[in-house]
């Protein structure tokens, strides 16, 4: 079986991560361009600054893409590079770019899927309280609207957000992202409703624009599965689910809260400052939301976690997505289990889950339009008499794949697979090290490309359409 003509074969970017010129052409000041230099906060001291040079080097970059066969480029647009702070004038020079950026595409016939919120926020927004200020809402509806006039005569696929558990939980609970707040449940629940209604009122100016192309979201989608057969863990996994699926998506698809979650925030007083125009935006935009993009690296396996047990501070690795980690309110934690495989940041190594989770979806959804927006392997490639032979990530993204024919086979509406990433660039937490390019990027040598052995498998795929997966 052949993927359908009308599936995507991807990959994708973000602009912190592959751009650099931090401070180039009239771009403003992002929360990262700042907090990456605060000492400690990043993997050996590595920032954006300059990245992977892709703002001077995109038509090369463009160019490879295009060798690969790739059939769209998920890239997300830095908001300081259009309105550099964040809600006053727009810069004519950041426009340019990403019309420039965009035109390289569509000259190789290579689909253009924007990301509009990729975590890098104007700084003079995140300095008056970033996401926990209504504010940004308003900010960013003005950004958005923004970019579809300007791009949206070209650009037919728009993602809002990516990732809001991210951004949200390791800004405000973890400390690890910007704002580097710690243990604040209360402003991480109001940042991810502000996120949401930023999100359907989005949609509300993009549906009115009539530009006919499609709008959505982008989640994590790492569901949570019981370690064991114990009732306690199945009830963990349950509550897993509740806080890290059903919040972020409900809303935008049901366009309401899970009460399960509701009832135990009004009981501990985390309760966002919603208003009623807010619950109805959202309830207004659920029918409006085109997909849903899902970023798939790994299932959670979870057990009941022990409050009593006084849990240390989560180790870097923990914090960057290993298993190991105690939820916020420590109720459950993620394990590591005996018979599974993982990669070397002990991410595990699960396109079954990846399957499971999707039928899992299907029940709590219905029939909705799914991209898969973000999959891959990070790693450190190895490099043999100047050959980058990532076989792992050839295995990890066709054992995904095939995963993702079996869903179609079952009927689920997957429209799309976005491998992370199309060329190495900066891991937030992990700097230069972690890998998860087609396309390496020597660090030794002047940021010179190369294809690795995945660049040819990948270009073979797409010319067969999958069809001997
Ligand atoms: C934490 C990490 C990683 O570096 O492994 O997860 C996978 C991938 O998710 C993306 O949304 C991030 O933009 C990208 O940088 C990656 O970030």
């Amino acid at each position: 079986m052949r993927f359908p003509h009308d599936f995507f074969f991807g990959a994708a970017s973000a602009a912190y991560q592959v751009e650099g010129a931090w401070n180039e052409d009239g771009k403003g000041v992002s929360n990262w361009d700042v907090f990456s230099k605060i000492p400690g906060k990043t993997f050996e001291g590595t920032n954006g600054d300059i990245a992977v040079d892709h703002y001077h080097r995109y038509k090369e970059d463009i160019r490879l893409m295009a060798e690969m066969g790739l059939e769209s480029y998920r890239f997300s647009v830095a908001w300081t590079r259009i309105i550099p702070d964040g809600d006053g004038e727009i810069n004519s020079q950041g426009l340019a770019f990403y019309n420039a950026l965009i035109d390289e595409c569509l000259h190789y016939g290579i689909v253009p899927f924007v990301t509009l919120y990729h975590w890098d926020l104007p700084q003079v927004l995140e300095e008056a309280g970033g996401w926990t200020n209504k504010r940004t809402v308003d900010a960013f509806c003005k950004y958005a609207t923004t970019c579809f006039k300007a791009f949206g005569d070209r650009v037919k696929h728009w993602i809002t957000f990516n990732e809001t558990i991210v951004f949200c939980s390791l800004g405000y609970l973890d400390g690890a992202h910007p704002p580097g707040i710690s243990h604040n449940p209360r402003l991480y629940f109001q940042a991810t409703h502000n996120v949401f209604v930023a999100h359907a009122r989005a949609v509300q100016e993009y549906k009115k624009l009539r530009q006919y192309g499609e709008i959505g979201i982008t989640h994590v989608f790492s569901p949570a599965f019981p370690a064991d057969g114990q009732l306690e863990n199945a009830q963990a996994a349950d509550h897993a689910n509740q806080y890290s699926l059903a919040w972020f998506y409900d809303p935008i698809l049901k366009g309401a809260y899970p009460d399960y979650v509701v009832g135990q925030l009004k009981e501990r007083g985390w309760t966002p400052d919603w208003t009623a125009e807010e619950l109805t935006v959202l309830k207004w935009a659920a029918p409006k939301n085109d997909f849903i993009g899902l970023n798939y690296y790994q299932p959670q396996r979870v057990i009941k976690n022990n409050p009593e047990e006084e849990a240390g501070p989560a180790s870097h690795k923990v914090i960057a997505g290993a298993p190991g980690k105690v939820s916020f309110d420590r109720v459950y934690k993620t394990v590591s289990l005996e018979d599974k495989k993982y990669t070397k940041w002990g991410w595990e190594i699960s396109p079954e889950g990846l399957l499971e989770g999707l039928r899992m979806l299907r029940g709590a959804y219905g029939d909705i339009k799914l991209y898969i927006t973000e999959n891959g392997l990070g790693d450190q490639d190895p490099v043999e008499n100047g050959q980058i032979l990532d076989a792992d990530r050839v295995e990890y993204i066709r054992e995904h794949l095939k995963a993702v024919k079996q869903g179609l086979r079952e009927g689920l509406h997957i429209k799309g697979y976005y491998a992370w990433s199309a060329i190495d660039l900066l891991s937030w937490l992990n700097g230069f090290k972690k890998q998860y390019g087609f396309i390496y990027v020597d660090q030794q040598n002047n940021l010179a490309r190369k294809k690795k052995l995945s660049f040819d498998w990948y270009k073979q795929v797409i010319a067969n359409r999958g069809g001997e997966l």
